[in-house]
């Protein structure tokens, strides 16, 4: 206080007072500072001391009226340019309310770059999530090159050959080798008898309630040729998993739908009585976002195809044409995808079509290991491929498309990657290219995804819309497992959840409680135990099918039937009519449901998906499902063999969904 007095010495009366006057007229607009000076002067009567503390605050106040004011304008220029920016950002469509349809050039629509990416705009929606693709040119923070050819990489002249083949077009045969996958298929997994001996034990446990063992079922219990086709051809028929208990079933399943769509004779192929059965199916509406855009892209129609009732309509040519574009476009962009526990890959290619790319962790032979909790296990990238492939085998339509690639660590991945996944590469002692990315299992140096030594499997699934565009609501499996090496889930003890869960909503009314019945039949079948969660998508309601995403810890154990996944089924003593009418007529035959696989997988890159102990097991699988229905239908206290106790319509529910 006494600093300011000393510099200024000479305040004179007549100045203090005409600041008194100044004080006044101010202390209207600054009332705190009046109040502050007059107490100061009349407390001590020192004016020495009051004046300079007056200043000093006039002086505030008349600042921070400034500082107010400049704050006001810095405040509306932020706004001005904010605006501005979600203007030029947001794609004209969107500010029109409707999707360009002027763009249905797929020249134009190729992502070239940031700046075409700009040009395009009106086209894609997708673009609202992901701006800036195309880091061809970035320089990633690893310290490592892209390898585009040979002449950057092998030093090994000896190799050379191999890599040219490798990159520029073998046959599949020479890259299986290459990439150290060996499969042959004449040869029957040498592991199936270890295997067999080693799950025999826990599997019995389970086993004994249906009856059902997972060796082959004895020839004794021989099969009534009147239900299946007589003249199974080799290859179309699977292993002999029949059971009289299931052929009666299947017989009086025959006898009951005879004459209507859910039942043929067994010489009509899956594929046409699929056909049949779900003609005049109405899928519902679409997405509203968008219902009038078709665009002219596979990725834009995959969305536009999406319905009330199913992902997708696998007549339509889009599915196709999706499902080569994600194994043969162009990547211009990756990273790392948030949420759950492993790693996933966002890619995006240069049609700006992304999908969920899932690395292959481990090879097909290898299953998961007997000590390992299946929460504990590596996802599998083929399980995703075999998972849509049945899904869409069930004419359930609820998996997204899903193939196979062949990935180029370098070139495909790392040249186009975000610098925090890019950081992750590197060379591993024996040359392979390697990475590990950041997630909460299995994300660091000691658990690395190579190529062998450049090129990597993994599985591509065409990406759902926005959230933004197309809201996911996340529903809590009612059969959930514990994920507890400790404890165990209610129903894993107690057998009445059915009865709570079909009094609740939404399991209460319409078809949920099938779906999730569906979904126990499809994970029984794939033995994936890891369905903790189901979404849909929250515009259609509760009326609408559940999306059978990841599917990654499927197919672990080709000589383990996962009974606890049939819970559902068990515990509800139901299913779908339709559901059991596809089971029934792939029991039937002519073709089986592990020949219907092999062949719809054929043509994928990676093939073969999935081994043969894998696709045996589809059939054994199958068997043992139709063997719960059977015992459902029987009842506990059903008589001797002909009759079943217990009547159809309250197992075999018929909710109209086919
Ligand atoms: N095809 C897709 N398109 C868009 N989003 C997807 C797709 N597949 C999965 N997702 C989203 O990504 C999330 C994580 O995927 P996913 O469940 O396959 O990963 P995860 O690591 O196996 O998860 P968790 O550890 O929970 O089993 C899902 O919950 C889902 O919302
Ligand atoms: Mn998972």
């Amino acid at each position: 206080m006494r600093g300011p007095m000393l510099m200024r010495p000479d305040w004179s009366v007549q100045y203090v007072t005409t600041l008194a006057t100044e004080t006044r007229a101010r202390s209207t607009r600054c009332p705190g500072i009046a109040t502050v000076s007059t107490s100061t002067t009349n407390a001590g009567g020192d004016t020495s001391t009051a004046l300079p503390t007056t200043m000093m605050l006039l002086r505030l106040c008349s600042s921070a009226r400034h500082r107010w004011k400049a704050l006001l304008w810095l405040l509306l220029l932020l706004v001005v340019i904010l605006n501005a920016v979600v203007f030029v950002s947001i794609p004209s469509s969107r500010l029109t309310g409707r999707h360009a349809a002027a763009v249905d050039d797929d020249e134009r629509s190729e992502v070239k770059g940031l700046g075409q990416v700009r040009g395009i705009r009106g086209a894609s929606h997708l673009q609202i999530m992901r701006k800036g693709l195309d880091k061809s040119t970035a320089n990633n923070s690893s310290g490592l090159h892209y390898v585009e050819g040979l002449t950057l990489f092998d030093p090994k002249e000896t190799s050379k050959k191999v890599w040219k083949n490798l990159l520029h077009g073998s046959t599949f045969e020479d890259r299986k080798k290459i990439a150290g996958f060996v499969y042959n298929e004449n040869t029957e997994n040498k592991d199936d008898a270890d295997e067999n001996r080693r799950y025999r034990e826990k599997e019995e446990g389970d086993a004994a309630s249906d009856g059902l063992s997972n060796r082959d079922i004895p020839a004794s219990r021989k099969r009534d040729e009147t239900v299946g086709a007589t003249s199974r051809g080799r290859g179309t028929a699977g292993k002999n998993y029949t059971l009289a208990e299931v052929d009666e079933l299947v017989k009086a399943f025959l006898s009951r739908f005879h004459g209507s769509t859910l039942v043929s004779d067994n010489r009509m192929s899956y594929e046409k009585f699929l056909y049949k059965l779900q003609q005049g199916t109405a899928w519902g509406p679409r997405l509203g976002e968008f219902a009038n855009f078709k665009g002219i892209r596979s990725w834009e129609q995959f969305h536009h195809g999406i319905r009330q009732h199913a992902l997708y309509d696998p007549r339509e040519p889009y599915v196709n044409k999706l499902m080569l574009d994600l194994q043969t476009r162009e990547i211009v962009d990756v990273e790392q995808k948030e949420g759950g526990t492993q790693i996933k890959l966002m890619i995006t290619c240069k049609d700006e079509g992304q999908a969920l790319f899932k690395p292959m962790r481990f090879p097909r032979v290898q299953e998961t290991l007997p000590d390992h909790f299946y929460f504990a296990d590596y996802e599998r990238h083929n399980a995703e491929i075999a998972s849509f492939h049945l899904d869409r085998l069930l004419g359930f339509y609820r998996v997204p498309p899903t193939v196979g690639r062949w990935m180029n660590v370098s070139y495909d991945i790392h040249r186009v990657a975000n610098s925090k996944l890019a950081k992750t590469f590197f060379v591993s002692p024996v040359g392979n290219w390697c990475f590990h990315g950041s997630c909460s299992y299995y994300c660091d140096s000691s658990h690395p995804i190579c190529g062998h030594p450049i090129m990597l499997e993994g599985s591509m699934a065409a990406f759902l819309p926005p959230l933004q565009m197309a809201k996911r609501k996340t529903w809590r499996n009612p059969w959930k497992r514990s994920y507890s090496k400790h404890r165990k889930a209610y129903w894993e003890v107690y057998d009445d959840l059915c009865d709570k869960v079909k009094r609740k909503h939404p399991y209460n009314q319409g078809r949920r409680l099938m779906d999730v019945l569906d979904m126990s039949v499809f994970d029984f079948l794939t033995g994936n135990l890891d369905r903790h969660h189901y979404e849909t998508f929250r515009e259609f309601g509760n009326e609408t099918f559940l999306l059978h995403l990841d599917n990654g810890r499927a197919f672990g154990k080709s000589n383990y039937d996962c009974i606890s996944c049939l819970a559902p089924v068990r515990q509800c003593c139901m299913i779908r009519q339709s559901t059991l009418a596809k089971l029934v007529k792939l029991y039937q035959g002519p073709e089986s449901l592990s020949h219907m696989m092999r062949t719809s997988m054929a043509t994928d890159p990676l093939n073969p998906i999935l081994l043969e102990s894998h696709l045996n097991a589809l059939d054994r699988r199958l068997s043992k499902i139709l063997h719960v229905i059977h015992g459902c239908l029987k009842g506990s206290n059903a008589g001797d063999a002909g009759s079943f106790s217990r009547s159809w319509q309250d197992v075999v529910i018929d909710d109209g969904v086919t």
